[in-house]
């Protein structure tokens, strides 16, 4: 059931709700699967941890240890890429939807556990509210994630690419919310890009990864299979 928000129209909480429901249908009993990072798959894990207490059977591989430690307290049984590196599905929320189911992730800062395990899935599936969807990536900042040795020269590179595909903003070095600099589960430090437009993702993803200090980066390419996106207007499907 909905909740009004103030304007009337559904809360966003209930859209990913939604669209986190509809994943759940595609969970067979027996499905090994990647779950996802942020406030959308919380949701997914959440439906999944009412199946699990009703006898339904799964393996699952977190992304951060802020859903591991989600699911744990729902007794969903998990277990790591080293014992069960293919999966079935990772089921993950994203910070921008763009044409072909490109993605810009990172957001929660878990992008490169995320990237690692979609990639080690038949399926990537994503669940959103309809703010995500983008006619061009770029508008939310592409988190990029180093290594803190070597720092300011990654900077220095990094700043350089920005020039070099146009970036509209800057690069800045992301805090936690005491105001210290944010560390990954991996132990990594985030720059958040600001481009406004990517108009040439995969040019760009290849132009980052050649920096030595750049560990990953949230541009998804090619990874997501299907996308569940909520709105006030009902659930629409996405297929790469
Ligand atoms: O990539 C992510 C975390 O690294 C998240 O999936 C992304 O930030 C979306 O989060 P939310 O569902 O809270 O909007």
């Amino acid at each position: 059931m909905l909740e009004s928000s103030e304007s009337g129209g559904p809360v966003n909480e209930d859209l990913k709700r939604e669209a986190a429901a509809m994943a759940l249908l595609e969970v067979r009993p027996g499905m090994k699967l990647g779950l996802g990072t942020g406030s959308t798959a919380r949701h997914f894990v959440d439906l999944l941890g009412a199946k699990v207490a009703q006898g339904f059977e799964c393996l699952c591989v977190p992304t951060s240890e802020a859903t591991a430690a989600q699911a744990r307290s729902l007794n969903i049984p998990l277990t790591d890429l080293e014992s069960l590196p293919h999966l079935d599905m990772t089921v993950d929320g994203a910070d921008e939807i763009g044409p072909g189911l490109a993605l810009i992730k990172g957001g929660g800062g878990a992008l490169l556990r995320e990237k690692i395990v979609a990639a080690a899935s038949d399926r990537m599936v994503v669940i959103a509210d309809a703010t995500k969807l983008v006619d061009t990536l770029g508008r939310f900042p592409l988190p990029i994630e180093v290594n803190p040795f070597g720092l300011g020269a990654t900077q220095i590179e990094l700043t350089r690419i920005l020039k070099e595909f146009d970036a509209e903003g800057g690069l800045s070095l992301r805090h936690d919310k005491a105001g210290k600099t944010f560390v990954t589960d991996g132990g990594h430090y985030i720059f958040d890009a600001s481009f406004g437009r990517i108009s040439q993702p995969k040019a760009l993803s290849d132009a980052l990864l050649e920096v030595p200090g750049v560990v990953q980066h949230g541009l998804f390419l090619g990874l997501c299979k299907r996308a569940y996106v909520a709105g006030a207007d009902g659930i629409k499907t996405y297929d790469a």
